[in-house]
């Protein structure tokens, strides 16, 4: 076994695991003898006796293989197993450990699929950088016990598994940094440089950066940023205050990215969201030529990549997010610094309607909404959260022409225009 999955493993016992259901995390832990009366996890609570549950964890000394693994793993497993398997995701970490999180899945088997599964899970764990667990439930059924996979031939070690503290921080929190978000431009470059073999276009996307860049240049006209959610309003207030004020205007991702946009989509997030931030820097290249000309407006930039980076990769309430004022929510050092940032605000059912009449809508499922609704909510709220320079949030529900009027009055009392 590779020396770090030992590593791994010796450390078991200080590591919580956690298991999505219904967009809240469930926490246990494994210990290797219980002291005190054993008490099952709630996420085993509904799990028949007979039943057997199952952890894979993506445990590769390699980022962008580990990723894009656990990525493709989820279509996998939804294909091959059979149904009522419950795949659920789950995660592990050590607490306030940054960087210590492995990603995966967590399923079940029933009395009549469960040599089925065990073969699909054997099959994994010979060919991938995944660590495979079992959990039964002892004869007494007092107790869930949780054995390595691997090791389940010869005498298995078994730990008792027990409920677990939530912990001060949502599991994903402690990586997101350089994984969700990247700080500087020398670190979403060098994902993508590691990306250049398996798609080949990172090298395209990496050709149109500038060569050098310089963030403390202050442009001589006041640079504008629009923020805002899908169907806010931001095309059409851009392209209103750009022939108001006579002014440049630009986008991020800009244009000369939009060709390989969609292949970037397709890609796990470490990957999608080193695009994104490296789309930002072209942009600001385009802005420092632009705004030494006319005043400059954004159709979104920074708190867009930053907000949508962070409000993803949290799950359930806000409340989730990390706390106002926490390290994830600073401008990088190395990005340019827009004078104003205007933050698009919409009543969620006039946003729908928006989307609708513009024929974007792409489901009405209730399930799908409410998922929808605590993701718009995070988003938000995290656009709130992001500082240096932080949003002015406008009110985009009046009409256009309002609109723009009061977006208007506010560049000129902060800009000066
Ligand atoms: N203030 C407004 N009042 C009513 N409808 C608007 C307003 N601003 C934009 N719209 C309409 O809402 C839809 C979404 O606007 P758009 O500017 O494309 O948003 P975004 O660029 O933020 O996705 C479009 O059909 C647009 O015509
Ligand atoms: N500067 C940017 C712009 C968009 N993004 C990401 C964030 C979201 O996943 C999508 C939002 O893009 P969407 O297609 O909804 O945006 P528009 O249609 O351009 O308004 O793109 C980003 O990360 N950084």
């Amino acid at each position: 076994m590779a020396r770090h999955l030992k590593l791994l493993v010796q450390r078991w016992s200080s590591r919580v695991f956690s298991v999505e259901v219904d967009a809240a995390p469930r926490y246990f832990g494994v210990r290797e003898q219980l002291r005190g009366e054993p008490v099952p996890p709630d996420v085993f609570s509904e799990v028949q006796k007979q039943d057997r549950c199952y952890s894979l964890l993506v445990c590769s000394g390699d980022r962008v293989t580990g990723d894009r693994f656990h990525w493709e793993l989820r279509d996998r497993l939804q294909t091959q197993l059979p149904p009522g398997s419950g795949l659920r995701s789950m995660s592990s970490f050590i607490p306030d450990q940054k960087g210590s999180l492995l990603k995966g899945y967590f399923l079940q088997s029933q009395a009549g699929n469960s040599s089925l599964i065990e073969d699909i899970l054997t099959d994994l764990e010979q060919r991938n950088p995944v660590l495979v667990c079992s959990y039964s439930q002892s004869e007494d059924g007092q107790q869930w016990t949780q054995c390595l996979w691997y090791q389940s031939e010869e005498n298995p070690v078994r730990f008792c598994v027990v409920p677990s503290e939530t912990p001060k921080h949502h599991p994903s929190v402690l990586n997101m940094i350089n994984s969700d978000v990247f700080y500087s431009l020398e670190e979403a470059c060098d994902v993508l440089k590691q990306c250049g073999d398996i798609i080949p276009e990172t090298r395209s996307v990496l050709g149109m950066l500038p060569s050098s860049l310089d963030a403390r240049r202050k442009p001589d006209f006041p640079v504008i940023v629009i923020e805002g959610l899908d169907a806010t309003g931001k095309t059409t207030l851009t392209e209103s205050l750009r022939d108001s004020l006579g002014a440049t205007l630009l986008r991020s991702p800009p244009q000369c990215l939009s060709a390989w946009r969609g292949r970037f989509d397709r890609e796990p997030p470490l990957i999608r969201r080193a695009f994104y931030a490296v789309g930002n820097y072209i942009t600001a290249e385009q802005i420092n030529q632009e705004a030494s000309k006319s005043p400059v407006i954004v159709d979104r930039f920074w708190h867009s990549t930053a907000a949508y980076a962070i409000a993803t990769a949290v799950t359930g309430p806000v409340s989730n997010l990390p706390h106002e004022g926490a390290e994830v929510y600073r401008w990088p050092g190395d990005l340019l610094q827009p004078s104003l940032v205007i933050l698009l605000t919409l009543d969620p059912e006039e946003r729908k309607r928006r989307l609708r009449s513009r024929g974007l809508m792409k489901t009405d499922e209730e399930e799908e909404l409410d998922h929808n609704k605590l993701f718009r909510l995070r988003v938000e709220e995290a656009y709130r959260r992001i500082g240096g320079p932080a949003c002015t949030a406008l009110d985009a529900s009046p009409s256009a022409d309002l609109v723009l009027q009061q977006a208007l009055l506010l560049i000129r009392a902060k800009c000066h225009l």
